[in-house]
């Protein structure tokens, strides 16, 4: 036996819009985004859709486009300042929430939603507003628009840049004040000034390729960024000190997280070449403000251009905003019509997306599985949550679940198959009926370790053609007892072993018996003396009572020994039908297990 590596996703595809792959009814929505590399799909499940439309709170301000294509599919609520108190009080009857940059989407929404909302929608890049463990432990999902601003935040960039050098903002100022003040606005030139782009990502490589238009020599730290990407555009990739040493310019394009917080402090401003001059259209966090307003006091920072604060808006009277030698402007970077349609559009897709179970846009706190894979685990989907759900019925008792172990037999590599979706789904299976608890591909394993449940995977390596990706599956629930005790494995665990026939999941086995009973409708185990007559017996009783028997097998240790009967129904049995099965002499034990 192998064990499981970390599964590695392959070949990431560019789904066509038109072939969007579904799950079956019952775990609903399939979500596929586009990465700003290369497109990735990924899938998160819902409850099954109501009848009615579901409602999406659109917060801010977004373009109509977007707003028109939300109205094609929901109920939308634009109710834009909204107080934090109003809107924990509107999110209980939301289902999906659409918000920019000026919306806390913090723990109280989340928890005030009442298991509602299903997706919060930024309609922009930064994610620094929204809770994204909140999110993730409510099982919401969380989307952006992370392609469609890139070039109106990097134009912002390069106004700044040039604004500030040429003084342009204090200028019209001070016209605007009556005066003429030629000598006092003396600028300085971009051409042949290095310029540190901090963040070699979408928004700071489109700043690095259009100031080399402008003559600047271009260097940029980023510890994530690849170095072919930064040669292309004629980038050096330098080490944090070197670049904010060399810089004339420093432009700052990361996000705002725990480790970018404040990165401008005291003790960078004072490595910085004495004049350097500063832009900022990421986020007021990454720099420590108060700091700031010391480096300009003390002559190390000559200008700087802000669009982003730590606070937004900013105290108006504040020393920083007020500076002569620094030019703001309130949060513009995406603000032009063409990148606010963009977006509108961008996450209208992907909010509407993933209210129907569709392709939709980028997640953010969900694993991405590439399409094809997505395409071809479907039906395994199906059976993991399945075996989960049969397993954790056959337990005695049910709650007392702590370890399970997943089997999966399988030809395929390890960086050829990923468990993810198939892990998530054997725990939405084993929580779900055992708590009121809505389990999805965003919060699965946040769940399985809330309730103290260990999964443990493993990696059955088979010879022969990696054609299919799996042949099977097992779940054993170790260390419970069980209500049917043919359940139990010679070992001592909960057993049961599942794999795909012709698109269809199967029950193949039960503890040590072989079954064979497609995984559609609902079950009855039955252990009883192996003898002739037995189907006939049971299929009657249910006969009787019109419930439809659609596959029955049975799987014996010896002829005329003891056998494990499973029967498929469609329809459940009533009570006096169960209870008239317990009583036919040959069977020793069964169960009625919910599908
Ligand atoms: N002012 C505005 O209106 C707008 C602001 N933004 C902000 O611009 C920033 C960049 O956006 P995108 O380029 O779209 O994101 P991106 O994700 O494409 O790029 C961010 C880059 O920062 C890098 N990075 C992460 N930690 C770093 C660190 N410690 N040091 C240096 N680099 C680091 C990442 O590796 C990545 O390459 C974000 O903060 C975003 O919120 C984006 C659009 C509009
Ligand atoms: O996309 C981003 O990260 C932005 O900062 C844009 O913010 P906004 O949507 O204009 O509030």
């Amino acid at each position: 036996m192998a064990s499981l590596a970390t599964p590695t996703l392959k070949n990431p595809s560019s789904p066509s819009l038109s072939s969007k792959p579904r799950l079956p009814s019952a775990l609903s929505a399939l979500h596929f985004p586009p990465s700003h590399h290369h497109r990735r799909r990924f899938l998160i499940i819902t409850a099954s859709a109501s009848s009615n439309k579901p409602t999406v709170l659109v917060a801010e301000k977004l373009s109509e486009a977007g707003l028109e294509l939300l109205k094609q599919f929901a109920d939308v609520d634009c109710s834009y300042n909204l107080s934090p108190e109003e809107l924990c009080t509107k999110i209980s009857l939301c289902d999906a929430l659409i918000v920019r940059s000026g919306t806390k989407v913090n723990r109280e929404v989340f928890e005030s939603s009442g298991g509602r909302l299903k997706v919060v929608g930024r309609a922009g890049v930064g994610i620094d507003n929204v809770d994204l463990s909140a999110a993730t432990e409510h099982g919401c999902l969380v989307v952006n628009a992370p392609t469609a601003n890139t070039v109106a935040a990097a134009e912002h960039g390069i106004a700044l840049l040039a604004a500030m050098a040429r003084n342009v903002a204090q200028a019209d100022a001070s016209i605007k004040s009556g005066k003429w003040q030629r000598n006092k606005y003396v600028g300085v030139s971009l051409v042949g000034k290095t310029l540190a782009v901090l963040g070699f990502g979408k928004v700071g490589s489109e700043v690095a390729r259009r100031a080399k238009g402008l003559g600047m020599h271009v260097i940029a730290h980023d510890p994530y960024a690849p170095a072919d990407r930064a040669r292309a555009i004629g980038v050096e990739l330098v080490s944090f000190d070197e670049a904010i040493a060399t810089a004339d310019f420093i432009s700052l394009h990361m996000p705002l997280t725990p480790a970018t917080n404040k990165m401008l402090n005291d003790e960078t401003f004072a490595k910085m070449k004495k004049g350097v001059r500063i832009v900022n259209v990421a986020r007021g966090g990454v720099i420590d403000e108060e700091a700031l307003v010391r480096a300009l006091d003390d002559g190390i920072v000559a200008q700087a251009a802000l669009d982003v604060f730590s606070e937004e808006p900013p105290k108006p009277d504040g020393k920083l905003v007020q500076h002569e030698r620094v030019t703001v402007t309130p949060h513009l970077g995406a603000s032009t019509v063409e990148a606010q349609e963009g977006v509108a559009i961008e996450i209208a897709e992907a909010v509407v997306g993933a209210l129907k179970g569709e392709l939709a846009a980028t997640a953010v706190n969900a694993p991405m599985v590439p399409s094809e894979v997505l395409t071809e685990l479907k039906p395994y989907v199906e059976l993991a949550e399945k075996l989960g759900r049969l397993a954790v019925q056959l337990v005695a008792g049910g709650s007392g679940v702590k370890n399970v172990k997943v089997s999966y037999a399988t030809a395929r590599a390890p960086d050829d198959f990923d468990t993810r979706l198939l892990r998530a789904m054997i725990t939405k299976g084993i929580i779900e009926p055992i708590s009121s608890v809505f389990v999805n591909l965003v919060n699965a394993d946040f769940t399985a370790k809330q309730r103290g449940l260990r999964i443990t995977e493993e990696r059955v390596l088979l010879d022969g053609s990696p054609e299919s990706p799996l042949e099977s599956i097992q779940v054993q629930i170790a260390n419970v007892e069980s209500k049917f005790a043919s359940a139990m494995s010679e070992t001592g665990e909960i057993r049961v072993e599942g794999r795909v026939k012709d698109g269809i999941p199967h029950l193949t086995k039960v503890g040590s018996f072989e079954v064979d009973v497609s995984l559609e409708g609902s079950i009855i185990l039955c252990r009883q003396v192996d003898q002739p007559g037995m189907i006939g017996t049971v299929g009657s009783i249910l006969g009787e009572e019109n419930v439809n028997v659609s596959f029955m097998s049975v799987g014996r240790v010896a002829p005329r020994k003891h056998a494990v009967m499973a029967i498929g129904v469609d329809d459940q049995p009533s009570k006096e039908s169960l209870k008239r099965i317990g009583e036919v002499p040959a069977i020793e034990e069964f169960v009625f297990l919910k599908l």
